[in-house]
């Protein structure tokens, strides 16, 4: 079961800080983001599907025993999302669940390939999400940008399909704004996706690969020359190379730090081993993220709950923490004035109690 990942040691009062905290999430997958509710709804739609319904069952189905059993029970959630209507339905709901938190902008993490190649047409694709994070904005004010993320597993044809949905101006979104690299890292070495990264780039997107989760700290150097990295996803091998981190804070390449996924795929044996104080002693740009929260039995305040712990956070620390990820965001400079504003608004509130 995965519920004991979520933070019990959190004080009340931080707890409560954190829930009303306004806040960015940089690092989180679309089907990933899936509640146990939309997973049951869409299990129970697909009787074909070994994806259970009942949600105690399914708490079973989400504990993982390796990075690769997670991939594929993902992917076994991936085969739910079947229609425009689904993805447009996924869509919204994460955006619910991210509003609840005070999430005011999220770059959430989407791997079209995979919902293409399984037959959604591309165009009514990009017309669900769009049309998701239209009515997000205006219902909850959660601002929504998309990172399109080759499956990197699945190879060059996956990398090529990507890149075209991305870069062709008739179906490249609105909300898009990034170009990332997931799925397992053993095997599948980063230099060969630089020319797909070159042309997004060429496009205008930002380049966040995942690197370093789940391989040394060389898929991260990798990253950074070849894919001309921005942000690493997770980066936690990076502990391992003090040149490294040095290189990561001097340019401000910020971390995506996302702790209880770290221990849910067995990238990292228990929280206390996460490597995060490491990254902040170096004074790298850690920024705190959740992956994919209800596979993993976690969400965003969670995870900053469970960042406090570690790093002996107090308000102010944490406020720091929200701050570095509308720093390292891809807002425009008013967007970020504005979050930052209402960061610094609720820490003054709460600590003049
Ligand atoms: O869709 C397919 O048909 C397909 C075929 C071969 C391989 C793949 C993948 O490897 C998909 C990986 C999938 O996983 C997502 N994801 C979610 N969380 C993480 C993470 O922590 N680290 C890496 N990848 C993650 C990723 O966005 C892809 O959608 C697919
Ligand atoms: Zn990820």
């Amino acid at each position: 079961m995965t519920q004991h990942l979520v933070d019990p040691h959190a004080p009340r009062d931080l707890k409560a800080f954190i829930a009303d905290l306004p806040k960015a999430e940089l690092h989180v997958h679309h089907v990933g983001s899936a509640s146990p509710r939309i997973v049951s709804e869409l299990a129970a739609r697909h009787p074909d599907s070994k994806v259970p319904t009942d949600p105690e069952a399914l708490a079973d189905y989400f504990t993982f025993t390796d990075f690769a059993h997670f991939i594929d029970v993902y992917l076994s959630v991936v085969d739910l999302i079947r229609t425009p209507e689904d993805v447009r339905l996924l869509t919204y709901e994460v955006a619910r669940d991210l509003a609840r938190q005070q999430v005011r902008y999220a770059e959430l993490t989407i791997t079209p390939f995979s919902s293409t190649r399984r037959g959604i047409d591309e165009r009514a694709f990009m017309d669900a999400i769009e049309d998701a994070r239209k009515a997000a904005e205006a219902e909850f004010g959660t601002v929504l940008r998309w990172c399109f993320d080759i499956p990197g597993e699945a190879g060059l044809e996956a990398a090529e399909e990507t890149t075209r949905l991305a870069t062709d101006d008739r179906l490249r979104p609105e909300g898009l704004v990034s170009f990332g690299l997931g799925g397992p890292e053993v095997g599948v070495e980063r230099p060969q996706f630089k020319p797909y990264f070159d042309r997004a780039i060429a496009a205008g997107l930002h380049s966040v690969p995942h690197a370093g989760e789940t391989t040394g700290p060389q898929t991260v150097w990798d990253a950074l020359t070849h894919l001309r990295a921005e942000r690493i996803g997770h980066g936690t091998s990076s502990a391992q190379d003090p040149k490294l981190l040095a290189h990561l804070a001097e340019h401000r390449i910020a971390l995506e730090v996302c702790p209880t996924s770290n221990i849910a795929t067995r990238a990292v044996r228990t929280l206390d081993e996460h490597p995060i104080k490491e990254f902040v002693r170096a004074g790298v740009l850690v920024t705190i993220n959740s992956d994919d929260p209800p596979m993993f039995g976690t969400d965003l305040d969670n995870e900053y709950a469970v960042a406090a712990r570690l790093l002996d956070l107090d308000e102010r620390g944490l406020a720091e923490l929200a701050k570095n990820a509308v720093e390292a965001s891809f807002l425009d400079t008013a967007g970020k004035a504005r979050i930052t504003g209402e960061i610094d608004a609720c820490t003054a509130q709460w600590l003049s109690r």
